[in-house]
């Protein structure tokens, strides 16, 4: 008998059970840690950014982190019930790894939910060992080339309680061949493969398009119906792998919003109001006595020759003729400027 197949579009086409960390993350429940931008494969299709790809940096979301509380503080600033754990390759940084999960759970509860990306690229059964003391709770194994699959089944054989399986781009023609890869997945015990669609960069553009592949917009042509093609025949002819097809729209759009808006609402100073997309706004004015006047009622802060104000005393502003801007900015620490627009227009 076939199992049921859930698609929603644009949002997540799966069969079986979603994997603990995709039910997190399609609430924005989950925040990324990037832990080095280090690897040393050269996948042709790699989204990592040539900012942070080679480079041995931290970033948790889009801050830079320097600490191991830099990476507990923003789990508390955007609230988050769990981390994924990215690159560049982290078992580069093996250690480091372990002492960010081993430090998250502690500060954030053993319910925090972690998982990991890796190629496998030098993953054994110690390492497995290691990663699910340390509290790992999903591996996904991103076997770059043909002879990495079967480090696959190393994870599944070694691990005791963790979550293991597969993420990686779909590509169109490589449709049956992954097919036949997750029967096998199947057979060896592995729990979900988790499908993206391709994802295009400009950095990644000439070499996608160099090997015959057409984009559109910002994917490759003919990954979305691919996946949905593999997810269907999954729900068909298999019984107990999870098969999951993640559309970069989704990822996009909703994801990343769902991110952005938690962490607007946790930051937003008294003065900042969250938007529905996940921004902030305020009011910079220019101090004189009637500004003055809304700071000292609670409506802002002094900041140097300026009066930050909240959006609430927007049209108060305008009756008084105030010099005035409304600033939409990114909730990060920086504060990011999105726009900046004079109040009366
Ligand atoms: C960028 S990698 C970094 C972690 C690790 N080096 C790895 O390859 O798994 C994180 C995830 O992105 C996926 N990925 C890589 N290139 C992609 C692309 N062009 N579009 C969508 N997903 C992609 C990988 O399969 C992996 O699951
Ligand atoms: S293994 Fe991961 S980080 Fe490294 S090049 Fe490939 S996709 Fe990029």
């Amino acid at each position: 008998m076939a199992r049921e197949y859930i698609h929603v579009e644009n949002v997540y086409a799966y069969t079986g059970v979603l994997p603990g960390g995709c039910q997190l993350c399609l609430r924005g429940e989950k925040m990324v840690v990037f832990v080095t931008g280090l690897c040393n494969m050269r996948c042709f299709y790699c989204p990592v950014s040539p900012k942070r790809l080679g480079r041995d940096v931290v970033y948790v979301d889009e801050e830079r982190a320097r600490s191991l509380e830099d990476v507990v503080l923003e789990a508390f600033r955007v609230g988050a019930r769990g981390a994924s754990i990215t690159g560049g390759e982290p078992l580069i940084v093996l250690k480091r790894v372990t002492s960010i999960v081993k430090r998250l759970k502690e500060a954030m509860g053993s319910d925090f939910h972690i998982h990991l990306y890796t190629s496998g690229h030098g993953l054994t059964a110690t390492t497995v060992r290691i990663l699910e003391e340390a509290g790992l709770d999903e591996l996904r194994i991103h076997p770059v080339e043909d002879d990495m699959w079967r480090v696959v089944e190393v994870a599944v054989k070694a691990r005791r309680r963790m979550s293991v399986g597969v993420e990686i781009p779909v590509f169109p023609d490589r449709v049956e061949e992954l097919k036949r890869r997750i029967k096998w997945l199947e057979e060896i015990g592995a729990d979900f493969i988790n499908l993206n669609e391709v994802e295009v960069t400009p950095h990644t553009l000439e070499s996608i398009v160099v090997r015959g592949y057409r984009v559109r917009g910002y994917v490759v042509e003919g990954s979305y119906e691919a996946g949905l093609e593999i997810v269907k025949w999954a729900a068909r002819e298999l019984r107990r792998i999870t098969v999951h097809f993640c559309p970069a729209l989704y990822k996009d759009r909703v994801q990343h919003r769902n991110r952005l808006i938690r962490k607007a609402v946790r930051v937003a100073a008294h003065y900042e109001e969250p938007t529905e997309r996940g921004t902030l706004t305020h009011i910079e004015a220019i101090c004189t006595p009637e500004t003055l006047r809304l700071v000292e009622e609670g409506y802002g802060v002094k900041h140097s020759d300026k009066c930050l104000l909240h959006p609430s005393v927007a049209e108060e502003l305008k009756k008084l003729g105030a010099k005035a801007w409304l600033v939409e900015t990114y909730p990060d620490s920086e504060r990011t400027l999105v726009s900046r627009q004079p109040l009366s227009s």
